[in-house]
């Protein structure tokens, strides 16, 4: 059974008035297994974050499904979505959303405090996750001693901590530097070879080649979808690129010529 499960999913924003109704997200269905890195690309204004904030339970689809880790959104009360989303989700930010005042430890334990973990519990916890993330000697430092790097992996910490189904990051590495970034997403694929099932919102090719695989949306509706397969990274990098230039100019997969072609003999599937 996937982690995941979207089924016909549509989200429309009325204005206070309900003159102008944005059709953000249209027939959108699509499902992660566990275990898969699955990175999803668009323009501005797509519909990337509606998807993240719907899948995160912070806004209802206004039609259609979405199911996590086996339960169905809608059927989560107001009153107990916080604590579904802390037991099932983690999400790391762009902008990494640590806070100042709570030395690298603290903000790890966090979403543990939260849920009221034993003392006990919550330090065996974080003693075996600091050193998967480089942060063994870092655990008293507050944010403001650490690169931006290292607090984006603080930030990861704390999503992990609860061994959550999901991991879901917003533009990951949308305020690092190129080789920062990259060392994010070398963690971030480790994670994934660990097990980790991670969802990634991402304006960044390089980002989204890390990934298993590729998500398009387009004008809220999934254009596309490329597998990696047994491309290497630098081969996804190019099909991404060309789907992207292909988006763009508003044609289809097939007219992109061979990106779409070529990838669904690759892989026996295609998006819509
Ligand atoms: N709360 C809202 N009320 C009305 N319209 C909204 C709201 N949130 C988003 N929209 C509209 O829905 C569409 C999708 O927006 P969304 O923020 O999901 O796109 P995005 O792909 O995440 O963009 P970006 O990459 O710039 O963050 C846009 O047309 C946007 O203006």
């Amino acid at each position: 059974m996937p982690i995941l499960e979207l089924k016909n999913v549509a989200k429309t924003y009325h204005t206070r008035f309900n003159a102008n109704a944005v059709q953000a997200l249209t027939d959108i269905s699509l499902s992660v297994e566990a275990g898969e890195y699955v990175a999803i690309m668009g323009e501005s204004g797509s519909g990337k974050s509606t998807l993240l904030n719907l899948i995160a339970a912070l806004d209802k689809p206004t039609a259609g499904s979405i199911d996590l880790n086996g339960t169905e959104l809608s059927t989560i009360p107001e009153s107990r979505a916080a604590k579904f989303r802390r037991e099932h989700l983690g999400f790391v930010f762009q902008d990494f959303n640590l806070l100042d005042t709570f030395n690298v430890k603290d903000n790890i334990l966090l979403p543990l405090v939260l849920s009221k973990t034993p003392v006990p519990a919550m330090e065996k916890r974080v003693l075996a996750l600091a050193p998967q993330l480089g942060l063994a000697d870092k655990l008293t430092k507050f944010p403001y001693e650490l690169s931006g790097g290292q607090q984006q992996r603080v930030a990861a910490a704390r999503a992990l901590i609860t061994d959550p189904a999901l991991l879901l990051a917003d533009e990951p590495t949308g305020a690092l530097d190129s080789h920062t970034a990259d060392e994010l997403l070398t963690l971030f694929g480790k994670l994934n070879q660990a097990g980790q099932t991670i969802l990634m919102v991402t304006h960044s090719a390089v980002a989204a080649s890390h990934a298993q695989r590729v998500l398009f949306i387009r004008d809220g509706r999934l254009f596309h979808q490329l597998y990696r397969g047994d491309l290497s990274q630098d081969e996804l990098l190019v099909k991404i690129s060309d789907t992207m230039t292909a988006m763009l100019a508003k044609q289809t997969p097939t007219q992109a010529g061979k990106t779409a072609s070529a990838d669904a003999a690759h892989t026996g599937k295609e998006a819509d």
